[in-house]
């Protein structure tokens, strides 16, 4: 006997030591063949008490039976003293089969009568709790109908390196909490807001922008109000660069003076922007990236007011129309508050790309997020210090997810500045008035 018990022991211990060794080294195929069946089926054995726990069941009434009485209190719904009666039961949402994800599963839920999928949000947390996962996020893909996407443990504590980004004006930047690569891609949303406290990673994202944008045939700018001391070491591979609010104002005069020219062209062809004209004759496409643009914005005294004015308008210009013509911002801010102005709030409304790493102050998080989901805010709010590079994220699809940007050092963004500055268009060729330039002839030039 002592000996069968040994061997089962010993057997157990083998076979933990093997299930660790497989969870360690190859975590996808532990989760989808180990993890998810025994998530699957706890999550569906637990589901009443979780939802009865998580507020999401309803009383209804029912007409119960039972030859045993006292065997219904076992179930959780109520006691029933006679063989047939009606009783008032907790309901809960009807729940399918759990599927799994790369970093956890996904579950349909049919919402009960007087739900909405705001019930399900304010519960994610205590879902998430009860569950022992690390999020619970909530979407409805139709009335009636809920989507619990849980992640299991946090997908961005680790993340890779940049990978290389082939297509013209999108890069790779990150990953989102999903799994799926966190694409910057300028032709779909062509302005992006990039906000954050110090030290949060608003750097690192332009640092990736820059490593992916660099050996791609674009102009880049620089708007850099912190003196030049974040660009001046990309500056190989900028066709211009603006360090002091003045500055800024004349290259903005530039760009919209380029937008100016680059509409006539497109009228003259019959286009209706740049990406319809043909090939020989598309002018080289411009990515303008600003970093603490509430500088733009700092009013120390009123002879500073006419400046001002002139940079915010021609900056909501190029924010209004540059899509079309091929002009495209990235503007980073610590604070982007309303306190800052009408001309930020009204930037902003023109910058449907949104990025919002750990902020300080709440209107921040307000003004880059708050006119998404609550719930985005209350999720900026709660980054941590310890992850930089993790930020909320809104563009292409119109939802918000949580995600974090590639590691890539100063260096690494120096070096590719170098070694693509043989593809910088100077901005003399990029703003000459000349229709047909295409991004070959801006190089020869
Ligand atoms: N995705 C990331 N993964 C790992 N480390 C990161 C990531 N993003 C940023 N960091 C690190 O966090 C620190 C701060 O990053 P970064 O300089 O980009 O912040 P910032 O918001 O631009 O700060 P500041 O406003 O002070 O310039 C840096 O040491 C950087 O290496």
């Amino acid at each position: 006997m002592f000996e069968r018990l040994l061997w089962l022991a010993l057997a157990a211990t083998v076979v933990a030591t093997l299930l660790l060794c497989w969870r360690r080294w190859h975590r996808p195929s532990f989760w989808f063949v180990v993890g998810y069946p025994l998530a699957a089926i706890t999550v569906r054995a637990t589901w009443r008490k979780v939802a009865l726990g998580c507020g999401l069941t309803k009383k209804r009434q029912r007409f119960w039976f039972t030859t045993v009485p006292g065997l219904i209190s076992s179930t959780g719904t109520v006691r029933v003293r006679r063989r047939f009666q009606r009783v008032t039961v907790d309901t809960k949402p009807w729940m399918w089969l759990p599927l799994p994800t790369r970093h956890g599963w996904r579950v349909t839920v049919h919402t009960l009568e007087g739900q909405v999928p705001g019930d399900y949000s304010a519960a994610a947390e205590r879902l998430a709790h009860s569950w022992g996962v690390h999020a619970v996020r909530v979407s409805s893909p139709r009335p009636g109908r809920v989507v619990l996407a849980v992640t299991v443990r946090d997908p961005l504590v680790r993340i890779d390196d940049l990978p290389p980004s082939p297509d013209l004006l999108k890069v790779t930047v990150g990953r989102l909490e999903t799994g799926h690569p966190w694409e910057i891609d300028f032709r779909t949303v062509p302005h992006w807001l990039n906000a954050g406290a110090t030290q949060s990673g608003k750097s690192n994202l332009a640092n990736a922008l820059i490593v992916g944008l660099a050996p791609q045939p674009v102009a880049l700018v620089g708007f850099d109000l912190k003196g030049g001391v974040e660009f001046t070491p990309y500056a190989p591979r900028l066709s211009a660069l603006a360090t002091s609010r003045t500055e800024c104002a004349d290259l903005l005069d530039d760009l919209v003076a380029l937008m100016a020219d680059r509409m006539e062209t497109c009228r003259d062809a019959g286009a209706r922007n740049i990406w319809q004209l043909d090939d020989h004759d598309r002018p080289v496409p411009v990515v303008v990236l600003v970093d603490e643009l509430a500088e733009l914005y700092l009013m120390a005294d009123k002879s500073e007011k006419d400046e001002i004015a002139r940079t915010s308008t021609a900056l909501l210009r190029v924010a209004q129309l540059g899509r079309a013509f091929g002009i495209y911002l990235f503007c980073c801010g610590q604070r982007i508050g309303s306190d800052l102005g009408p001309g930020v709030t009204a930037l902003r409304a023109q910058c449907s790309g949104r990025v919002c790493h750990r902020v300080n102050d709440p209107e921040t998080a307000t003004m880059t997020l708050g006119d998404l989901d609550p719930a985005a805010l209350v999720s900026a709010r709660a980054i941590p210090a310890e992850t930089p590079g993790v930020a909320i994220v809104a563009g292409q699809d119109g939802q918000w997810y949580r995600a974090r940007s590639f590691y890539v050092s100063e260096a690494t963004a120096e070096y590719a500045a170098q070694r693509h500055a043989y593809l910088t268009p100077s901005w003399a060729a990029v703003t000459a008035p000349r229709v047909g330039d295409t991004v070959r002839d801006l190089h020869v030039a």
